[in-house]
């Protein structure tokens, strides 16, 4: 028999499959993890943008999870667009007690500058969802909005992520720095040590889902039994080169590349082959 991890993305969705549910499968089966999904939008964007979004009721995402979770438990869960404060509290209410490994998207805005949480919302995740969280994956104006004040520097994002830590409850924060300038650097605090991930800045517009891939990758590695850290470098290799290989889709800001990371490999599978 052939035994594999399974993880779950409960989140938004992209018709045209560069963020949301859809990338996020994408990259569970990659990372060669069972992936499962419950949808909370269904939203009409594409490269260009969002035109419209529909929540689904709060009884019929708690069905659909539900029908997830008492029939093929995950080994780990992540979470994008959660738009309403219902729609939280009700993740809140069916993870409090879960010892799964638990990644948080706190998705806010889309890159094309389209609303994808409510205002009231941005308030109530710190609450609800942030405490339970395993790591949370802010960018820059997620994190700004969570903690309260500007980021523009690294140390700003190192107080940040520990703030996220600290104050909030997170077990661990990394803070994406897609959104400042020079070599693409994020901060990750896990309560006890901050460690920086470091790679080139690639000068491209296609980087439409790049928050969704990188937290579904760290989340299938974590679904695999890795550490934080390890997931969360494995996940670096696994955007920077879905970004370094972009696949020019679409007319606006296209999609990552999936297959990216296969022309080099990841490290953990450089070393494999090394050995
Ligand atoms: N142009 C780029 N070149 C290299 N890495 C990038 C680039 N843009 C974003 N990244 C990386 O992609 C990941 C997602 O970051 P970011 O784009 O800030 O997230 P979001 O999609 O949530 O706004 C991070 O690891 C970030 O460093
Ligand atoms: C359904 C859905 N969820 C999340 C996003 C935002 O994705 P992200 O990875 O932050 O990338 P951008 O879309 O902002 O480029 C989304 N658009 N849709």
């Amino acid at each position: 028999m052939h035994k594999i991890a399974s993880a779950l993305t409960i989140a938004g969705t992209d018709p045209t499959g560069g963020a949301g549910i859809q990338a996020d499968l994408k990259v569970f089966q990659e990372r060669e993890v069972y992936g499962m999904s419950v949808i909370t939008s269904v939203v009409a964007q594409n490269t260009e943008g969002v035109q419209d979004v529909q929540h689904l009721t709060v009884d019929f995402i708690e069905k659909q999870l539900d029908a997830v979770l008492t029939d093929i438990p995950p080994q780990a869960i992540k979470t994008g667009m959660i738009a309403t404060v219902e729609m939280m509290e009700l993740i809140a209410k069916k993870l409090k007690n879960s010892t799964i490994p638990y990644v948080i998207d706190p998705v806010m805005v889309a890159k094309s500058g389209h609303s994808l949480m409510d205002k009231t919302s941005r308030e109530v995740i710190r609450q609800t969802l942030i405490p339970l969280a395993t790591v949370v994956t802010p960018n820059v104006p997620e994190a700004e909005i969570l903690v309260g004040f500007d980021i523009q520097t690294n140390d700003d994002a190192e107080k940040a992520a520990k703030l996220i830590v600290d104050e909030l409850g997170a077990q661990a924060a990394i803070v994406k720095g897609g959104h400042l300038t020079g070599e693409a650097i994020d901060v990750l605090y896990d309560g006890n040590e901050l460690y920086y991930f470091q790679s080139e800045r690639f000068n491209t517009k296609h980087t439409h889902g790049t928050g969704c891939t990188f937290s579904a990758a760290i989340t299938a590695e974590l679904a695999k039994g890795k550490s934080v850290k390890d997931a969360v470098e494995l996940g670096k290799a696994y955007i920077t080169k879905a970004i370094e290989y972009p696949l020019e889709l679409g007319k606006g800001n296209g999609p990552t590349n999936h297959w990216g990371y296969r022309l080099e490999g990841l490290p953990a599978q450089k070393e494999i082959v090394d050995k």
